[in-house]
Formats: structure tokens, sequence, C-alpha cells
């Protein structure tokens, strides 16, 4: 669709592009990223036309763009920019009608019944239908984004070039430009190419980028690049981290501020308080833990502040866990968006808790364990019910600062430690009399102050992993012989 070779351009005698190649095929959603002045608008200037070429070629379906004619050029491309360069006395209606100029035909430029269906299809998809009659001075700057968007597409272009089209839109009318742009592109092979600052809203919509730096290319190719934070470290200067988005298969970045590098470090011993009734065990941290966790709330990884463990009737048979959850947070005024929460029928009194320091890194551990739902995970043909909420929750505090690999290995090193401790135990599993390796609903929470030394493994050959495991292992057995004669 578009061929660039060798280009070079900008303004005066100083050129701005040095010497970039280019392929856009066609249908495709082409980003070109860059931190300010990196010559993102001049690329684009050379490729619509608006600053003439230094030296190399662009070709658009095989022919030379200069050998274009201004109405053929209207045909094959529209062109979005910041600049507004229509009339503001103008209706909405007259400006997206000034789109179907390169298909009218004689010196009269009469709009035709296409046209007219063109028009309005794009006003109905561009949600601009309704102040059709307004002046264009009238609506407000992310309004007349979509009207211009409107009179883009009332051309039929083949190829759309857009400058930062999501300047002065709110997230709800960002995603709409782009989803819009998305289905033209899906359904109409229409090829994109769009000037983005925003990275994850490029890799979101983008088939390929491009990262533009000091007139060149740093990188070509598809979104994937974009986990490459060491370019993107070099283009913006910023500190980010690449993570992958929870539902598209695409990276999404994640910038630190400085300021948070300059974190207070604080005394882990100092910094929670524990509160006991006899439903309810609180963990109150001072400070955010970054948390790993399986319990009804506050799965997966979040930031929280608050633990809690609460006991339940050996009936509860509720399917409505979260929501009575919540409820019993209420009355305690526990935050429950800052929360992690779990429950269990073994009584709170049997709770143990461990803490350990050594080399510096101070470890907690709080478990109640009950097993009257002891289960073998390997026994797929027995059915094995969770009867009572009777289970093994364990909450891990430590002190350390972890990467997201070693968060899991410290996760498979409590499991490991808490098989042991049930083999051990000689713990069964009643439906198919076998070993049990857990209970049919167990929680196994880890909260990380995330301060001091980046530690890059916990796996079971180092000394941090098997100091979770001996004190998992311990807690866990400990709670389970408390228990075990109730069982
Ligand atoms: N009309 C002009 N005359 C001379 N130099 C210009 C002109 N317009 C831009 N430049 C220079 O060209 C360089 C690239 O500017 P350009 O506008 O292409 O950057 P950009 O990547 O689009 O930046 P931004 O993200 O800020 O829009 C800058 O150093 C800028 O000062």
């Amino acid at each position: 669709m578009i061929n660039i070779q060798n280009l070079v351009g900008g303004y005066n005698h100083s050129p701005i592009i040095n010497g970039i190649d280019l392929e856009i095929d066609q249908g495709e959603f082409f980003a070109l990223l860059g931190q300010n002045g990196s010559g993102k608008t001049t690329l684009f200037k050379l490729i619509t036309g608006q600053l003439p070429i230094k030296s190399g070629k662009i070709l658009m379906s095989g022919e030379e763009i200069q050998s274009l004619s201004k109405i053929e050029k209207a045909k094959k491309m529209a062109v979005l920019t910041q600049e507004v360069k229509v009339s503001f006395d103008y209706t909405v209606e007259e400006i997206i009608s000034l789109g179907r100029y390169p298909h009218q035909k004689g010196f009269f430029k009469q709009i035709s019944n296409k046209d007219r269906k063109v028009i309005d299809e794009v006003m109905e998809i561009t949600k601009t239908s309704d102040f059709r009659k307004t002046q264009f001075r009238k609506i407000s700057g992310g309004e007349r984004q979509r009207v211009l968007l409107a009179k883009a597409l009332a051309q039929e272009p083949e190829i759309l070039l857009l400058d930062e089209p999501t300047n002065h839109l709110d997230i709800k009318h960002t995603f709409h430009m782009l989803d819009l742009l998305k289905e033209r592109q899906q359904t109409m092979g229409l090829t994109i190419f769009a000037i983005l600052h925003d990275l994850n809203v490029a890799s979101l919509y983008a088939d390929r980028i491009a990262l533009l730096h000091n007139g060149s290319f740093l990188e070509v190719g598809d979104v994937d690049r974009l986990r490459n934070v060491d370019q993107l470290k070099k283009v913006y200067e910023v500190k980010v981290s690449s993570q992958s988005h929870p539902i598209v298969p695409k990276p999404q970045l994640l910038m630190t501020p400085s300021y948070a590098a300059s974190r207070e470090f604080y005394h882990f011993e100092d910094s929670y308080h524990i509160q006991q009734t006899e439903d309810c065990i609180h963990v109150q941290f001072d400070q955010p833990l970054l948390t790993l966790s399986n319990g009804v709330i506050g799965e997966g990884i979040q930031w929280l502040k608050h633990f809690c463990h609460f006991h339940v009737e050996k009936d509860y048979n509720s399917f409505q866990h979260e929501k009575d959850l919540q409820k019993w947070m209420e009355k305690y005024s526990i935050p429950y968006n800052q929360a992690a929460g779990m429950i269990s029928s073994t009584k709170l009194e049997d709770t143990v808790m461990v803490t350990e320091k050594y080399e510096n890194i101070q470890m907690m551990a709080i478990v109640t364990a009950g097993v009257r739902n002891a289960a073998n995970i390997t026994k797929n043909s027995v059915r094995e019910v969770a009867q009572t909420r009777s289970t093994i929750n364990t909450m891990l505090f430590i002190d350390a600062h972890f990467t997201d690999g070693t968060l899991m290995d410290g996760y498979m090193a409590a499991t490991e430690a808490k098989v042991k401790a049930l083999q051990d135990l000689h713990i069964a599993a009643p439906y198919s009399n076998t070993d049990a390796f857990g209970t049919a609903t167990d929680t196994l929470l880890i909260g990380l102050t995330q301060q001091g030394t980046k530690i890059s493994s916990a796996g079971s050959g180092t000394v941090v992993g098997k100091r979770i495991g001996e004190m998992v292992y311990r807690a866990i057995k400990d709670a389970l012989g408390e228990n075990l004669h109730k069982v």
C-alpha cells in the first residue's frame, strides 16, 4: 500500500527524517510512536505531501505520491490532523459533506444519492447526527474531532492518516473512535496510519508500530516490540515495565514515577496490628503490601492493606461468599477494596502464628487448618465435594522485594510445604482413601513489602525458598496438630 524508500526530509536545509524505509500493507493498522520532537509530524507531513521530499521515494499503491493530482490523492488518502482547516461558520453536516468532494463530478458539485447515503452513514457511526445542523464553532473540541473523522471517512479513502486522533477525547470517546477505526479496518480493509502518544492504546489497536527517535526508527515490528522496555527507556527516559493485558493478548506498559525511588524504608515489625474477635482475624498494615492471593476477596496480584480471615459455621453453604465477606468487612469497617478476605469453619482460637527473621528478612505466617475436606488432587476419578468450609488458610507476610517470578516461587514453596505437612501427619482424603495433598478449598496469600534488595528467586534450592517452606510446614503442622483430635 505505502512503500517508503530511503526517505529524507524536513524544513529548510536541516533534514529531520534521516533515510527511513517503511512498508505498510493494505488493511494494516500502523502506529507511529516517539517522544516529542522525534519527527513524527514531519514524517506524517512528508507522507501526506504537506512537506516536500528532499530525497528518497514514497509510493502509494505503486505510484509516486508527487505524481498524483489533488483529486487522485484525496480518493486514496484522507488526513486527520490537529490543524483544523475548515470554516468554523459551516454546520457540522456541511463540513462532513466536504469529504465527498473528490467523488463529485461536473462543474457544479452536486450531492448525489450515494453521497447522501455515505454522509448519513458516517454521521451515524461517529455519533454526530444529533448536532448535524449546529455550527462547527459551537461544538466542543472532542465533538469537532468526531466531525473531522466523519469528514475523513466520507471521503471513502483507501488509507486514513491520523495525527494524534484521540488528543481531545475522553476515555469513552477515545475507545469509541478507535473501535470504529478498527471495525473499518477489519470489515472494509481500511489501512490506518496513526501517530499515537499512548503506548497502551497503540498496543491494543495497532498491528505494527514504529518507534521514531531522532528521525530514525529504533524499532519497527508487531506490537510485541513494546515488551522491549530498554528501548522505551532510551526513547522516553522513564522507568517502564511491561505486563500482559488480562483479556487482550497484547503487552501493556506500566510507568514508574520518580518519587517511587525515594520511598521511605519502614520497619516491618512496627507496621501492622492484629485484631482478633471470635469470628474474625484482621491484620492491618500501615503500608500496602504487594499481594498474591486466591482468596474470595482480593484475588490475583494487588496492593492491599487489610488481610482478614472470617470464621463461618460448619453448615455455611452460601453461594455468595463475596457478598457475605463484604458485609462482614463492613461490620468491622474494613475497606474491602483494599483487602484480601478468606473464610473457614475452623475455630479461630486454633490459629497458629509464626514469626521469624533471618538475614534481615522478617516473615510472619498465620494459618488456620482443618482437614474435613481433605482431597487428593491427583485422583480425578473420585469426586471430592467440599461438605464444609474446613480448609487450610495460609497468610504469609514477607518483608522483602520479590520479582513476579520470585512471588510465584514463593507460592510454590508454600504449597509444597503444605503437602509435606499433610503427608507427615498421614492425612487421608476420605472419598478416595488415599494421601491428601490439601483440602478442596485451600487459600494461600503472600504479601510483600517490596522494600530492600530485589530477590530474583525463591525456588526450593534457595535460602529464601527453604525458609518459606520451613515456616509454612511448621505452621500448618502446628495448626493441624492442634486440630486433628477434633477432625
Ligand atoms: N515548521 C518548522 N520549521 C522548522 N523546524 C520545525 C518545524 N516544525 C517542526 N520543526 C522541528 O522538527 C523537529 C521534529 O518536529 P516534529 O513536529 O516532527 O516532532 P513530533 O515527533 O511530531 O513532536 P510532537 O510529539 O511534539 O508533536 C523538532 O525539532 C521541531 O523543532
